[in-house]
């Protein structure tokens, strides 16, 4: 057999020991929608490892797999104890079709559209059995086959294609790059993947969000980049922002901090001492391609600070709207009439907030919980539907009018739960997974006449730069959600930044209305808003109660607690424990072992699968509670979801008929079937994080707070959890705990929307065309001079020259000239500003 491709990639070439195995592709059992993660069933012809079988299951990231065709695989042998005998594939090639009607059949498949079976004869008959080799070396010998110059065009592309992806793949894998990430790669660069990786590795730090520095700087490495190459210190800039915007929640970084993490990620990642001054001359390069953008002090990485400036211009936009086109008359009119259907009177904040919300074409709120935020969209609502039936409007059109969205799946349904009317993520609003580069996403306009965003607080700035793209002129939009919960886990604050800029329209609730058996959750809530904790705190009340406990006594009490809420019958859906981190024994990880015995223990007849994530071990069984960690809009399950197993299948159980082990999960929306490679997606979830727990509402709340959570012992993380309670709440662990978390406020975030919202009221950033919401038009705004304030100077207006402008100047003048940059640094920075203690990787597993 001849090999179509010879020399893939000049990169770590598998030895010649390495186990290889060449086979016609059967069956492809798993494609995933996202990544070129494949599992498919092979017929070996020839392995240089034991093995008897005819067939044998591959697994990898492949690109382009023809069923039919046969390939040479480089990998490993793995056998899983209950998967059986598998090879994982690093490094695969596709071979030349062995028999001419395998190549007739190839050339004559669906990835060839109008070449039938008589075309591919033809070139087969004239070219032989190594046709597609001679097509790609020199596209012009089809002309010889006489077919025509469209077929002929149709056949090149699609062969240059998928030699180019497979190339490409294949390149990524051998440098561990993951499939989801390969497949990141790829969209960006295309046909261009290879040429990256070889010449300029550090290009993907910049372009790709995910992309390690440290793979990125041993993959060139190995190819003789010098640790003092000016790419590289650019990459570990660009690298190190990233980081620390993450980390904190901020949307940039102080020179100074900036700096001294650079210089720390690069000697850390090559063994050689960088000098600060290549490090202040590759953040000058950067700044003048402005690939960060410099604004006095503050350093952003370029879509951040875009994302800011047009929030704010958009924002600023819409409020400056003339106002909605109903008449006052009408609105009070209709909004009668709904009050008249409604259970009870609205107080006179909610009716004057339900007008202002119809009347504006811009309008925020937020309130704590029960202070009637759902009564509110559901009042506006139901009275939007009634002034668009009067303007003759069709039911169908009102309902397609009238576009609700939450940032995770549970709030969504929350919101259409509340409201009787669809609901969905604000991902799937705009059709996207959250995975694209943001840079490259062309978002298309929303129709519709309203448009309602509830759990405002969990919006991040570049989600909702996104959603303000597509928000068509004429819109009416209304934010809402509660300021005092905790921010998104992205940076910014966007939510709290709007409301404190003083220049949007808003109402606060504060009155609360729920009612019932006592309220005094709400009135907890409320009191550690303002930073204290009531003086019966840990007195025993008719819907909450606190058992004092040390961390080790933790498990025992929440055993005692979930054993008692099962046996008096109440459903493991309706209880949710609650805590601050995963380790430790009153963590999210013991919890969930201690509950899972409670509430779904073994019996002889359950089917459990052990999994072993890192260091954390524990089962799946089927009917345990767990939640979906990754959005996955193709599924319809998004991160938070929360469902139930309904079956485990195995490869080898009779019954099974797709060969490969299956999770299946239950969720509201439907079930999901979980393969092998995405179990990872999944995790128990009887007991969650604080901060997974946004947006959703559960009737008991569990909740330890010890002092072994130490740092992550904050306001608005108490506050979000005991709020999650809607009937009674169960407290355990240390009061002085629960003290501190209400004493301490929560870090506060650096962001500049506030300032932006300020300047874009003030007219003073350039303007977004509002007709052309392409990528082309964003790029074009952000072309223009930045604006930004220089340092030092109190007078100082927006229009001063700008600090780029003396940045490239300086290049210019004398490139040892680094006083410019000197200048932008300020000695009283603290290095650790934007380096709070908290960090999102705090609530990850
Ligand atoms: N003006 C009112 N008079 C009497 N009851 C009211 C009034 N407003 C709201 N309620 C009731 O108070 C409860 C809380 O209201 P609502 O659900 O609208 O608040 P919310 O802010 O959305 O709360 P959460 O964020 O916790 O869901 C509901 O049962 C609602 O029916």
């Amino acid at each position: 057999m001849s090999q179509s491709q010879t020399s893939l990639f000049d990169g770590p070439a598998a030895s010649d020991e390495t186990p290889t195995v060449t086979g016609q592709v059967k069956n492809i059992l798993f494609a995933a929608q996202d990544s070129f993660y494949k599992v498919m069933i092979i017929e070996v012809a020839e392995q240089n490892f034991d093995y008897d079988d005819t067939e044998l299951t591959v697994t990898g990231s492949f690109g382009d797999i023809q069923i039919g065709a046969s390939y040479e695989f480089k990998g490993r042998l793995t056998t899983h104890a209950r998967y059986g005998v598998q090879f994982a594939a690093q490094n695969y090639q596709r071979q030349a079709a062995s028999t001419t009607s395998g190549l007739v059949a190839y050339l004559s498949g669906d990835q060839f559209p109008g070449v039938g079976k008589a075309t591919a004869t033809k070139i087969v008959d004239d070219l032989g059995i190594e046709a597609i080799d001679k097509i790609l070396e020199s596209p012009d010998i089809l002309i010889e086959t006489g077919i025509s110059t469209k077929l002929q065009e149709v056949i090149v592309k699609q062969l240059q294609q998928s030699d180019g992806m497979e190339r490409a793949i294949i390149a990524l894998n051998d440098y561990g790059f993951g499939s989801a990430l390969a497949t990141v790669i790829y969209q960006k660069y295309q046909q261009q993947t290879l040429q990256i990786l070889k010449t300029n590795p550090y290009q993907m730090v910049i372009d790709i969000e995910g992309v390690s520095f440290a793979r990125i700087d041993r993959l060139a490495a190995q190819q003789g980049i010098d640790a003092l190459d000016a790419r590289r210190i650019q990459a570990g800039v660009i690298s190190a922002i990233n980081q620390a915007t993450f980390e904190s929640g901020d949307t940039f970084m102080q020179v100074e901090a900036l700096l001294q993490t650079t210089q720390q990620i690069l000697e850390r990642s090559q063994n050689a001492r960088i000098d600060p001054a290549l490090i202040k001359r590759a953040l000058l390069t950067l700044t003048s391609d402005g690939i960060v953008i410099a604004d006095g002090q503050n350093l952003y990485i370029k879509a951040l600070f875009e994302a800011e400036r047009e929030i704010a211009q958009r924002m600023v936009r819409l409020s400056k709207t003339k106002n909605s086109e109903y008449k006052r008359a009408d609105v009070v009119k209709q909004l009668a009439e709904v009050e008249e259907e409604n259970p009870f009177p609205y107080d006179d904040v909610q009716r004057d907030a339900m007008i202002a919300a119809l009347m504006s074409n811009l309008f925020i709120l937020t309130g704590g919980p029960g202070t009637g935020k759902t009564t509110i969209i559901n009042g506006v609502v139901a009275t939007l539907k009634k002034l668009l039936q009067d303007e003759g409007m069709k039911w169908d059109e009102i309902s397609e009018s009238i576009r609700l969205a939450a940032p995770t799946g549970r709030a969504a349904k929350r919101l259409s739960e509340s409201t009787g009317m669809p609901a969905s993520t604000i991902h799937r609003l705009l059709g996207i997974t959250g995975r694209e580069n943001t840079d490259d996403i062309d978002i298309e306009e929303l129709s519709g006449r309203l448009l309602v965003i509830d759990e405002m607080s969990m919006v991040d700035t570049q989600l909702f730069d996104l959603l303000l793209r597509a928000i068509p002129n004429g819109m009416q939009v209304i934010l809402v959600g509660d300021k005092d919960q905790l921010p998104s886990v992205g940076p910014g604050r966007v939510f709290y930044d709007l409301l404190a800029s003083g220049l949007l329209n808003y109402r606060e609730l504060e009155t609360i209305h729920r009612q019932g058996k006592g309220s005094t959750i709400i009135e907890l809530a409320s009191s550690v808003k303002s930073g204290v904790l009531p003086v019966n705190f840990t007195e025993r009340q008719p819907d909450r109660s606190f058992f004092p406990a040390q961390t080790n006594q933790v498990p025992r009490m929440v055993e005692q607690i979930a054993t008692s809420w099962k046996e008096r019958g109440n459903s493991v859906a309706d209880m949710q424990i609650l805590a601050p981190m995963y380790r430790t024994p009153a963590g999210v990880h013991n919890l969930n072992a201690v509950a899972q015995e409670i509430f779904n223990p073994m019996t002889a007849k359950k089917r459990e699968i052990h999994m072993k994530l890192g260091e954390l071990e524990f089962n799946f069984r089927v009917g345990d509670k767990v939640m979906q960690t990754a959005n996955d809009p193709e599924h319809n399950v998004f991160n938070g979801d929360i469902g139930y197993i309904t079956s485990i299948m195995l490869a080898k159980d009779k019954s099974n008929e797709d060969n490969t082990d299956n999770i299946t999960v239950a969720f509201d929306t439907g079930e999901v079937e979980y393969t092998r490679q995405n179990w990872n997606q999944l995790t128990l979830a009887y007991a969650t994080t604080i901060h997974k727990a946004q947006g959703a509402e559960y009737k008991l709340v569990i909740m330890p707070l010890v002092n072994a959570f130490s740092r992550m012992l904050q306001r608005n993380l108490l506050y979000t959890g005991l709020t999650r309670a809607s009937e009674s709440l169960v407290l355990i662990g240390d009061v002085s705990a629960y003290q501190r978390a209400a004493e301490t406020e929560g870090v506060n975030r650096h962001t500049t929307l506030q300032e932006r919202l300020q300047q874009a009221q003030d007219g003073q950033l350039p303007d977004v065309p509002d007709d052309d919401k392409s990528l082309a038009a964003v790029n074009a705004i952000n072309q223009k001079p930045v604006a930004v304030v220089p340092l030092d100077e109190e007078n100082a207006t927006i229009d001063d020259a700008p600090v780029v402008d003396e940045i490239v100047q300086a290049v210019a003048e004398d490139d040892d000239d680094l006083l410019t940059i000197a200048k932008i640094m300020d000695e009283s920075i603290d290095p650790n500003v934007g380096m709070a203690d908290m960090t999102p990787y705090d609530f990850m597993p």
